[in-house]
């Protein structure tokens, strides 16, 4: 599990009952919880892409040397919201991690710009499985939806509308989904994005932010994912 930060770590971590077990590791240390058969490494992974994507790569690359590679990796943390459909406090599970902002800008292009995809190099989307996103969504009561990755947290009504005309499925936008599963798809590991709406993807009011509730939510979250993880691992993988 990579969350960005400590605090949303921490808030992952309340729905593991029992004592962490440290583990220092080149780069990264991360916390490890077993859950019957179950081994969860969390990780505080960084803010952005960039230091998502190293930290998951180094927690994947050990994982991998050692013998026990993961199964799943899951981006986790708070998000903004595209109103109205991703309240705040809610869940969003992702069915696709959009790099939103990975590309060139382009007057002549429909939009204005062109994805990385059309200048002719790597991907811009990844899908979670979609077994998995749909049991996760059920048993989270959360909705299914995009999730973008941007390198700059939107500010404005303009920005917003601009993200939602190109991205009309999307429910959210964060940091660092796209980073996470771009390490996960090195290894050929699937990949999972769950947030929770801290606040609406917009004009900026931190006087709006809900992070307390963000956090909240992420626990309870991962108490009800915990028992669909370990089914899904089990008999649809
Ligand atoms: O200063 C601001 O205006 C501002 C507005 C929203 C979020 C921030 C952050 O520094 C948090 C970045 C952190 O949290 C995730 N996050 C939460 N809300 C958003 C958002 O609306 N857009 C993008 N990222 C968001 C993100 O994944 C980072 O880890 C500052």
């Amino acid at each position: 599990m990579a969350t960005a930060v400590a605090v949303e770590r921490d808030a992952v971590a309340r729905a593991f009952p029992g004592p962490a077990e440290e583990v220092r590791l080149p780069a990264v240390t991360l916390r490890r919880y077993n859950r019957g058969p179950c081994r969860y490494d969390l990780l505080a992974a960084g803010v952005g892409p960039a230091a998502a994507a190293s930290s998951t790569a180094a927690a994947l690359t050990a994982a991998a040397l050692r013998g026990t590679p993961y199964g799943l990796v899951v981006s986790a943390g708070i998000a903004g919201g595209f109103q109205p459909d991703a309240p705040l406090g809610s869940l969003v599970v992702a069915d696709a991690i959009t790099a939103a902002d990975l590309g060139a800008e382009a007057p002549g292009a429909p939009d204005g710009f062109l994805p990385v995809t059309e200048l002719g190099f790597g991907v811009v989307h990844h899908r979670p499985p979609e077994s998995l996103v749909r049991e996760a969504a059920a048993a989270l009561g959360a909705r299914a939806g995009g999730v973008l990755t941007v390198s700059t947290v939107t500010g404005s009504a303009e920005r917003a509308a601009v993200l939602r005309t190109r991205h009309p499925l999307a429910l959210a936008e964060a940091m660092e989904g796209f980073g996470v599963a771009e390490a996960a798809a090195a290894h050929g590991t699937p990949v999972l994005e769950l947030r929770a709406v801290s606040n609406p993807v917009g004009p900026r009011d931190r006087a709006a932010w809900r992070i307390g509730d963000a956090l909240a939510a992420l626990t309870e979250g991962f108490g009800k994912l915990a028992p669909v993880l370990e089914s899904w691992n089990t008999y649809d993988h």
